[in-house]
């Protein structure tokens, strides 16, 4: 199980120069950053005669003791300077490590998807997934730059002050540590309640995604239908409540935000109570350049209070992103199991007392039955819509585990097999399975070595002979949005090219000649009698197939293969 924490620190490990380097350029430039007022504070003593015992300590430090003005001058632009480079450094750092953990995630979320259990699939809606890819992984790089890698440096930045500051006066090094613990606690508890509210506005957003991929899947219907109105009806009614919930959310963050520069101009106003009272009071540690280098801190000190009051927004967004990404790395994947190579060319698969409902049915599509393809035979599958057609491929090819009853390939049973090691030796042409990518080459050709290149070329050519010359497709052509601007014929020849390219020893075909034109479908009836006795071959149809020899025949009827003598 995958934690925030795992997958932060795997990361930090691969990535250990870059944390330190980062670590290292915060160190120095906020180091740099108090020695500014801390050299401007000199420079007003040096001008104007004044001399604190308090600053003393500061006299110490080179350069800075210098009667020549424009030495000083020198030592102050070198340190604005060397500033200027390791915030430069430091800044570029941190978004690094978020660009590269992002990296990192979106790398992982992806490799996992491709892996997560068919069944996922059928219940949700990519739309779902593609906020995970843009807004979900934005909150968790702001979570590590804000978050963590920039808070940490703020805290200890703060922690420094608060020292330099209780080194010229004690209490006022009390004061602001207990401003700082009460204000933090405050915001702490309006935040929580901002939490359950962004909560619900990112399912609102993530609802609503998938709501336009739907629709804008389904384009073709809603725009031969006129759905336009109510879909539009539809969508204004969750956008209005996304504008709801927005609203909310906005008023309380607007109140955090309004919040935190007025709590901290309170704060202000307590030191300036605690300094005048001290002063009358004629025991003040308070001269005037000491004055003069509080102020000045507690200037450059109020932004890096406010991004510490502020973190905790950037804590709950990364945290429900956080929360989003692992609930999706969590899920059960395939390919659990080694791969192993089974060589299914010359072995038996037996479906044994095989009980099957889809996982989200109670329906029985498969009760108690059992059948076998042998190798290298022709075995024809017949059975009407919704008999079981697909689930039985489905469970061929292990995208869904069997409720009861056991499947073996070879001696091996499917539960000790890898879905690759099944999946590698057997091609599928199913409309279930369709092509994808930007031109015909990626549709169908998935090993980039130039031979297959020269085998594709030559079985496309072979496979579109009597294909009318307009609809001959060479590789270059673009095939659409899974292969929507072609026609069934020609998505039909490229599937038994892609199939046949992989060369894989069981050919498994859905509808072998649907949509094929008969003279095509006469060529690649000869061409699959061809490999009878070669090939392990699975035909999968409504009705009997005349002029295709088969080896062996069973129809799928009432939840039972039943083997046609
Ligand atoms: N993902 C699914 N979840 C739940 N039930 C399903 C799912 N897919 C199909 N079914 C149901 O399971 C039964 C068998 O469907 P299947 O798709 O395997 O039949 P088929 O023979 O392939 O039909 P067709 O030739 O029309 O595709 C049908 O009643 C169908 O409604």
């Amino acid at each position: 199980m995958k934690t925030k924490w795992r997958l932060i620190t795997e990361f930090a490990k691969t990535n250990s120069y870059l944390f330190l380097a980062t670590f290292l350029s915060g160190l120095l430039y906020n180091v740099l950053t108090l020695l500014i007022p801390i050299s401007i504070g000199r420079f007003y003593e040096f001008n104007f005669g004044f001399s604190s015992h308090r600053l003393q300590i500061i006299k110490s430090v080179p350069f800075i003791n210098t009667q020549v003005f424009t030495e000083f001058l020198i030592f102050f632009f070198c340190i604005v300077g060397i500033r200027f480079v390791f915030e430069y450094i430091n800044k570029y750092l941190i978004a690094l490590i978020c660009e590269k953990f992002a990296k990192n995630l979106r790398e992982k979320l992806f490799a996992h998807q491709l892996q997560v259990a068919t069944e996922v699939y059928d219940q949700k809606g990519i739309g779902k997934y593609l906020l995970r890819y843009s807004g979900d992984l934005k909150s968790i790089q702001n979570y590590i730059s804000r978050g963590l890698l920039r808070f940490l440096q703020d805290v200890f930045l703060i922690a420094i002050l608060l020292v330099a500051i209780a080194y010229i006066d004690i209490n006022l090094g009390l004061i602001l540590s207990g401003s700082i613990i009460i204000f933090s606690l405050i915001l702490f508890f309006i935040n929580k309640l901002l939490y359950t509210i962004s909560v619900k506005r990112r399912n609102k957003r993530s609802q609503i995604l998938s709501f336009i991929n739907t629709r804008l899947r389904g384009i073709h219907t809603i725009k031969a239908f006129n759905k336009y109105t109510p879909e539009e009806k539809r969508y204004r009614k969750r956008s209005g409540e996304l504008l709801e919930i927005g609203k909310k959310y906005q008023k309380v963050a607007s109140s955090i935000q309004a919040l935190i520069p007025a709590l901290t101009y309170v704060m202000l106003g307590i030191l300036m109570s605690y300094v005048y009272y001290s002063n009358n009071a004629k025991d003040s540690t308070v001269d005037q350049s000491v004055l003069l280098i509080l102020i000045l801190l507690i200037i450059s000190f109020l932004p890096i209070f406010r991004r510490i009051l502020r973190v905790s927004i950037v804590w709950k967004l990364g945290n429900i992103s956080f929360e989003k990404l692992i609930k999706i790395l969590s899920l059960k994947a395939e390919n659990s199991l080694d791969f192993q190579n089974l060589e299914l060319e010359n072995k038996r698969i037996a479906f044994k007392d095989i009980t099957f409902s889809y996982p989200n049915s109670d329906r029985e599509v498969f009760k108690n039955t059992s059948f076998t393809i042998e190798p290298k035979n022709t075995t024809a599958i017949i059975g009407n819509s919704g008999a079981g057609k697909s689930a039985f491929v489905g469970l061929l090819l292990k995208m869904y585990p069997p409720k009861k009853g056991n499947i073996t390939y070879g001696k091996n049973t499917i539960d000790q097999l890898s879905e690759k090691s099944i999946r590698k030796n057997i091609a599928v042409i199913s409309k279930d399975f369709p092509l994808y990518g930007k031109d015909v080459y990626e549709a169908i050709v998935y090993s980039r070595k130039k031979h297959k290149k020269h085998k594709s070329v030559a079985l496309l050519k072979d496979l579109q002979q009597f294909e009318h010359p307009k609809d001959v497709l060479t590789l270059d052509d673009r095939i659409g949005d899974l292969g929507n601007i072609l026609t069934g014929s020609q998505k039909k020849i490229l599937m038994y090219c892609r199939a046949l390219l992989t060369n894989k020893p069981i050919l498994l075909i859905d509808e072998p000649f649907e949509e094929l034109n008969p003279e095509t479908e006469d060529y690649i009836k000869s061409l699959l009698n061809g490999m009878k006795g070669k090939k392990t071959i699975i035909i999968l149809d409504k009705n009997p197939i005349d002029g295709l020899d088969t080896d062996n025949s069973y129809f799928i009827k009432e939840n039972q293969f039943i083997k046609q003598l």
